[in-house]
């Protein structure tokens, strides 16, 4: 059992611990982050930053120790050396008195083993037989190296911990007592759990202790004036940064050869170099906190500079009892390669995971962080490994929840609009407008599938949600999926759905295709020229056989769904270029309907115009405006290779640039306006003509934006240089 736990209810997937986690040791299982326990270091920096306190210690050794004090056996507790820090205010000697209250038999400070190891490290050095020694004493330190760097095992220094020192010491002068240690560390309860030679009992944080007291409702007196209970200056710095360098009497950590390190960054920085053979000095004190006086557990609610200032007074207080003499200890310790290769993906597969949240080209890769991982293919990496789920993505979760609000916005509107409405709302008079209405009406009372092609923008996808809404399937949904704008790995289980565990990173439980989607509805597969060959045999199957299976999966899904195909292209001229199905465009032209272009029917422009007018004034809840004459004149010569769409869109630029009623032709934009030229204006030199455009377009951009030249750059699609250049040279600052 990990030493660190996850209250479930309480993880809100924030990825925090992800974030923070040194060890990658966060496993992300139906939205909920656990610890991998082989991974795990005890750092206890998952718990420090998880902010929903969903991370906690596991807190068994209390109920331990409480049944220790209630036996009969003699129970020793060991300080750890910041104490000072975690009791600001507190007298040593009152606190031993509340320990021995509480029950414990004996208080034994760990500095007895700094006292111990010390000489040990001494005489390892000066043999000078491991050619780069790494201090033993940070247990977040040794198990990062045991699971995570094993390569540096062996510069290890084969020497217990003072901990484990002191342990040691407290059981030869008591040998059947149980030994407690209580400290500011949560990796101690993993390091003394996994010492087989079960040295200590229990661990107890200082925030555990401080709960013991509080439960035998024991008070620690704070005052200063204790008695004399110390008697060694040196090892009472231990806990500080550089401590164990100190205790050495080596000269300072400043040169590489013998050195501290001290944080998370600079621990794991200093470890990263070290197994690249980038750095190899003679000694070095990694610790994974600033000093042990910033324990995860310390419980404190002074700054850094105090807690040191707290432990040095203590340190220099006790300088009055005559040194002990201890006993010879064998404290020699071994370690063992705990690490565990993660399986590791290609360079195919991690593509493959990226592009299930829509990660295609190298630029949709946002690398936001926000699901822990610095990058997204670190990411998709962990998915592959187990660690992280696919839907653990923020810009694809957005995406996802904005097509799913999309749809039901959709669902809802239609539950309230009247199907006649559908038909009404195709605007035009003209001749091939009504007979596509007509044809529409037709379409509805059939179940056939149907073809629709036109230019881009002629109102297809209307059209097809006209016959839907028209149609006895108007109760079920209405589903549209443009072929042209998904790889075709991710069409096909978009189409199809796929089965749990179908590929690397498939979302448990598995996920349902648009074609089930639309159970009992309409599917309309957009852009379905640029259908891939693949992706056309299947489908092909599919209208076929009328059943369908999903990815990875074995059973038959029968197919219920009417299916709608549109186009822009020509499929028929496609087909003869080998590049459609013929077989396929036959199975799809069951009911061809075919939308003209805007400029065949010059005589809905008018309607069309108005209509827009209307729509996006209420929309926008702004005042009604007109088209002059002039403005129209321009709007019936040009010849719309956007179509509708196109026509929508420059209605809106207008209504966004007219100040007042009335559309005028300078809110139409320039190769609009610029039709007016070929009737009368007089020939003059290109460049000419390009400077009196540019120097327009500049003046009605900043007259839109109020004079706001960020704006109006943006606007017109220039850099700011750019154009302060242009209004320097056209005189229009
Ligand atoms: N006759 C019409 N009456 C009112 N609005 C229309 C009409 N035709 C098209 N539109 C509008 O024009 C826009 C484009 O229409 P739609 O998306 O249906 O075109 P499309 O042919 O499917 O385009 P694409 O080929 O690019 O997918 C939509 O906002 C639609 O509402």
């Amino acid at each position: 059992m990990a030493v660190v736990q996850t209250i479930k209810e309480r993880c809100q997937t924030c990825y925090s611990c992800i974030r923070n986690c040194p060890a990658k040791a966060i496993k992300v299982v139906e939205g909920q982050a656990t610890v991998v326990e082989e991974r795990c270091v005890s750092c206890g920096n998952c718990v420090r930053v998880c902010a929903q306190k969903a991370k906690v210690v596991d807190s068994r050794d209390m109920d331990l120790v409480k049944g220790f004090l209630s036996s009969d056996q003699t129970v020793v507790i060991m300080l750890a050396p910041s104490f000072p820090a975690a009791f600001a205010g507190v007298a040593a000697d009152h606190l031993f008195e509340a320990l021995l209250a509480m029950g414990f038999a004996h208080v034994e400070e760990v500095t007895t083993g700094v006292q111990l190891t010390v000489p040990k490290y001494q005489e390892l050095l000066e043999k000078g037989d491991q050619e780069c020694v790494i201090a033993s004493y940070c247990p977040a330190v040794v198990g990062l190296i045991e699971k995570h760097y094993p390569q540096l095992i062996s510069y290890l220094a084969p020497i217990d911990s003072a901990v484990t020192a002191t342990g040691k010491y407290v059981k030869k002068k008591f040998p059947n007592a149980k030994v407690v240690l209580a400290g500011p560390c949560i990796a101690k309860k993993e390091e003394a759990r996994s010492d087989k030679r079960h040295i200590i009992d229990a661990v107890l944080t200082f925030k555990e202790l401080k709960e013991l007291f509080s439960q035998a409702g024991i008070e620690v007196p704070k005052s200063k004036t204790e008695k004399n209970v110390g008697e060694n200056f040196l090892p009472r710095l231990f806990p500080l940064p550089g401590g164990l360098i100190k205790n050495l009497k080596l000269v300072d950590g400043f040169i590489p050869e013998l050195a501290s390190v001290e944080g998370i960054d600079n621990c794991l920085n200093i470890l990263q170099n070290m197994s690249q053979g980038k750095v190899k000095p003679r000694f070095i004190d990694i610790l994974f906190c600033q000093g042990c006086i910033d324990g995860p557990e310390i419980d404190s609610d002074k700054d850094l500079l105090t807690r040191k200032a707290l432990v040095f007074d203590y340190a220099q207080k006790k300088l009055n009892n005559p040194a002990r003499k201890l006993p010879f200890l064998d404290l020699t310790r071994t370690y063992s390669d705990q690490s565990r290769q993660l399986p590791y993906p290609s360079e195919n597969e991690i593509r493959k995971i990226l592009k299930h949240t829509y990660k295609i080209k190298p630029e949709d890769e946002l690398n936001c962080g926000a699901c822990g991982y610095n990058t997204c293919r670190e990411k998709a990496i962990a998915v592959y490994q187990g660690l992280a789920e696919i839907d653990m993505c923020l810009p694809y979760l957005l995406h996802k929840s904005r097509g799913e609000i999309e749809y039901y916005r959709d669902r809802l509107k239609k539950a309230v609009t009247p199907p006649s409405h559908y038909l009404d709302a195709i605007i035009g008079e003209s001749e091939v407008i009504k007979n596509l209405k007509r044809t529409v009406e037709k379409a509805a009372k059939s179940d056939s599938t149907i073809l629709i092609q036109g230019e881009s923008g002629v109102g297809k996808e209307m059209i097809a949600l006209a016959v839907h809404n028209l149609s006895s399937r108007r109760n079920k949904p209405f589903i549209g999926i443009n072929c042209a704008a998904l790889p075709e790995l991710l069409l096909e289980s978009e189409l199809f759905g796929y089965e749990e565990g179908a590929f690397t990173g498939a979302r448990k439980g598995g996920k349902l295709g648009k074609f089930e989607l639309a159970e009992g509805g309409t599917i309309l597969l957009d852009e379905i020229g640029d259908l891939p060959l693949s992706m056309q045999a299947k489908l092909l199957r599919v209208l076929q056989e009328r059943e369908f299976e999903r990815v990875g999966g074995t059973s038959t899904i029968k197919l219920n769904v009417r299916v709608m195909a549109a186009t822009n292209r020509d499929l028929r001229k496609l087909a003869q270029e080998g590049k459609f199905r013929i077989d396929l465009f036959y199975r799809l032209n069951v009911l061809p309907i075919s939308v003209p272009p805007l400029r065949a029917r010059t005589e809905d422009i008018p309607l069309l115009i108005g209509h827009f007018i209307e729509k996006l004034t209420k929309d926008k809840n702004i005042s009604p405006k007109i088209v002059a004459d002039e403005t129209l004149e321009l709007l019936l010569k040009y010849d719309w290779p956007g179509n509708v769409r196109e026509l929508e869109n420059i209605i809106e630029r207008a209504i966004y640039l007219t100040e007042g009623n009335v559309i005028r032709e300078d809110c139409l934009p320039p190769h609009v306006r610029e039709l007016k030229g070929y009737s009368g204006q007089t020939i003059k030199p290109i460049k000419e003509a390009v400077r009196e455009i540019e120097k327009q377009l500049i003046t009605e951009a900043l007259k839109a934006t109020k004079g706001n030249k960020v704006m109006a750059a943006k606007l017109l699609g220039i850099t700011r240089v750019t154009l302060y250049q242009k209004l320097k040279e056209f005189n229009l600052e």
